[in-house]
């Protein structure tokens, strides 16, 4: 039993190798588009190795940049409030409690930080001091990420038929991409009272696709095949992978032939929240880009919702301005 989770508590996803998939391999892209189609999430191996450069340093880096920006005074992470700071949320701190939690009556459990990737920001972009240090681990990584990002929409696009001009691909990427971010989350531990807490609550991305690590178990996917209602399975660190999720973008271009997973933060069955860091790079669609189903012949201009203001749209629902059937992304 991993860490005292029942093994039918354990989700079993599909593993998906970066390598045989950027050569090209066809099983790799099988499994891809199984995983896409049936959970929306799965593990991406990617060879971490430890050189300079190497993805195993970035990641070590970017947790050693979590643990010295969330240890600053509450104050100075304050004055970098993200919704002061931005119009569409991609850069600054939210504080714990800001959203609601994942239990009825209970505040969220996390403080994150969002770093924009995007063109548009980047002039403009904060930087607290540890986020200074260790900025070139997060561009870097921001690029490493992006070319993530090519080939999957590559191989989803190929699977769907689309072409050329409205491809996933094609609606990523340049000086329009805006929404990108790198988030840095910290979870506090729990209170020895509350055994079970769910410090995150549940929730689809609201981007295309997002490329996640942590190394501390708490993660869980929404397992709905049989009943219809919520089953949560933990969603165990693999060593040398990441996760990845397929966002709202990606179900609602491919007329919900590709799943948007549904994942909430949650402590071990039976045990208090621990103290927990992930970071996660959130990849999102030109501001340009219509969100509709791509699918369905060509993309009629009129009455089409843009990305800008979906996105404007999506955060009103979050922080409580307008309803939702589900909360999505959680800056
Ligand atoms: O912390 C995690 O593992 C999940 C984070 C997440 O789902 C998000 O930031 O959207
Ligand atoms: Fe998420």
């Amino acid at each position: 039993m991993a860490l005292g989770v029942p093994p039918d508590q354990v989700a079993s996803l599909e593993v998906v190798n970066l390598v045989q998939l950027l050569q090209g391999s066809h099983d790799a892209a099988q499994r891809l588009v199984r995983a896409a189609r049936r959970d929306g999430m799965f593990y991406l191996e990617i060879p971490e190795g430890n050189e300079p450069g190497s993805m195993g340093r970035l990641v070590q880096g970017i947790y050693a940049a979590c643990e010295e920006l969330f240890r600053l005074p509450l104050d100075d992470k304050m004055k970098l409030d993200v919704d002061q700071l931005s119009e569409y949320k991609t850069n600054g701190y939210k504080p714990i409690g800001r959203n609601i939690g994942g239990l009825p009556g209970h505040r969220d459990g996390f403080e994150s930080y969002a770093v924009s990737c995007g063109s548009r920001e980047l002039g403009l972009l904060c930087w607290p001091g540890p986020l200074e240090t260790y900025q070139e681990y997060l561009l870097d990584f921001s690029s490493r990420c992006y070319d993530i990002l090519r080939v999957i929409c590559q191989v989803l696009s190929a699977e769907l038929n689309l072409p050329p001009g409205v491809s996933f691909e094609a609606l990523h990427g340049g000086p329009d991409a805006s929404f990108d971010i790198i988030r840095l989350l910290h979870y506090e531990t729990g209170r020895q009272d509350s055994l079970f807490s769910v410090p995150q609550v549940a929730h689809t991305d609201l981007g295309s696709l997002t490329v996640l690590f942590s190394e501390t178990p708490g993660l869980q996917v929404s397992d709905r095949a049989g009943s219809g209602q919520d089953k949560w399975l933990y969603v165990m660190p693999r060593r040398n992978c990441a996760v990845i999720n397929l966002g709202d973008a990606m179900s609602l271009w491919s007329h919900g032939q590709f799943r948007s997973s549904v994942h909430r933060v949650a402590s071990m069955p039976e045990n208090v929240m621990p103290e927990r860091y992930s970071f996660a790079f959130l990849g999102r669609p030109v501001s340009s880009a219509p969100m509709c189903p791509l699918t369905g012949g060509p993309v009629e201009e009129e009455n089409i919702l843009l990305c800008e203001d979906w996105v404007k749209e999506k955060f009103r629902g979050l922080r409580g301005q307008k309803k939702m059937d589900l909360c999505c992304d959680h800056t």
